[in-house]
């Protein structure tokens, strides 16, 4: 375990060098971790059987990037020594001509379509631009450890492919040797902008449809002893959402199988998936990159003694190996490419939805990332 001192001092060198890293801390952890890699090699992985850390993006067709264990320095240090107790003033957002009405316009056409075809919802989705000057990217990571402490924050660089950071709600999924466990989010409510903490039947429904859907494709991968609990509200910055865990063992299928059953869900796509992923690709008017895809460690082995007594018999013949896949969403995310940062936002389109309400809801989603920027 390094200091924290030492720790951010070897990864802002390892970023001056423009070597690739990441730096993450998982929800409600105090361990900050990173991998850093020794060379700019840019790696991928298809069929996702090695251990590292993985970066994927929204479409199926583009590749996975791996961070191998074995090209890559591992550090950790401990995540409760930050102390930002001035909060600086959050960065407001400069609209472009028209950015409004466009994506209200696009919002509109979603519901429409969803009124007079098969498809029942989709996830439209924009880029909110914020100025970068003078900016720190570990800075910032370091106040979304602060200001998250139930998301998934990181911030990950290769200088092939950009500088991401994020601070995510959304399991993907974990893989703890066969036990698999995921989560189905959907619906938001703006605690600053609302007093209730009520939910409607529109969002009840469409996290709903988030949960069979997920309970049906681990089914149909093989997966066993699958349930799911009842929907709860989960806090997430100021916003609260719709959550459900869902459990299952995994026998009889292989990690890759759930990847490919499980992304994208649709709660960042839509239902029924095709339809919706069309939909986006023709109707959005961007690429998403990474946004919605999906991050986080593969493959990780981890020994620990089996027991106490046992411990004592001295070697490691008693020491059980546990591999964890710990996967998130990438959601409540931005890029940052020369002076400007580009943070991601999107919500569920069903036919009860509103234009103007999932404007707004960008809006508020935008925040997330808006608050911990800092000069
Ligand atoms: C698409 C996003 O979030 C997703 C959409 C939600 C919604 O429609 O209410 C809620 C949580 C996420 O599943 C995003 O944050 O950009």
């Amino acid at each position: 375990m390094h200091s924290t001192k030492d720790f951010f001092n070897q990864l802002n060198t390892h970023y001056l060098k423009k070597l690739p890293f990441v730096v993450y801390r998982k929800p409600n952890d105090n361990i900050i971790k990173a991998f850093l890699q020794t060379d700019t090699a840019l790696l991928y992985t298809s069929e996702y059987q090695e251990q590292g850390f993985v970066f994927s993006p929204f479409s199926s067709l583009k590749r996975t990037v791996l961070f191998s264990t074995h090209k890559c320095t591992l550090l950790e240090t401990s995540a409760n020594q930050f102390n930002f107790t001035k909060s600086s003033p959050t960065q407001s957002p400069t609209f472009k001509i028209g950015e409004k009405e466009d994506h209200i316009a696009r919002v509109q056409n979603a519901i429409d379509t969803i009124k007079n075809s098969s498809l029942k919802k989709v996830v439209i989705s924009r880029v909110q631009e914020l100025p970068l000057s003078g900016h720190d990217p570990l800075e910032v990571m370091q106040r979304m450890v602060d200001r998250y402490a139930s998301a998934f924050a990181y911030c990950w660089y290769h200088p092939k492919v950009g500088l991401w950071l994020g601070a995510t709600p959304e399991t993907f999924f974990r893989l703890t040797g066969k036990q698999i466990e995921t989560m189905s989010l959907a619906g938001t409510i703006d605690l600053q902008k609302n007093d209730t903490r009520s939910w409607r039947n529109k969002e009840l429904e469409e996290q709903q449809i988030v949960t069979d859907y997920i309970i049906e494709k681990l089914n149909i991968a093989g997966v066993e002893k699958v349930t799911g609990t009842p929907a709860e509200s989960h806090q997430a910055g100021n916003l609260l959402h719709l959550k459900s865990k869902i459990t299952g063992r995994l026998d009889n299928s292989h990690l890759k199988n759930i990847v490919d059953v499980l992304h994208p869900t649709p709660a960042v796509c839509g239902f029924p998936t095709k339809i919706a992923q069309q939909f986006i690709y023709e109707h959005e008017g961007y690429d998403r990159e990474f946004y919605t895809g999906f991050l986080g460690e593969l493959n990780l082995t981890s020994s620990k003694p089996r027991s106490d007594r046992r411990q004592n018999i001295e070697n490691q013949v008693y020491r059980s190996v546990k591999t964890t896949t710990d996967l998130f969403v990438n959601l409540r995310c931005m890029q940052w490419r020369d002076l400007t940062a580009y943070v991601y936002v999107g919500g569920g389109i069903t036919a009860l939805s509103d234009a103007e309400a999932e404007w707004e809801e960008t809006l508020s989603k935008s925040a997330t990332m808006a608050d911990v920027m800092v000069k």
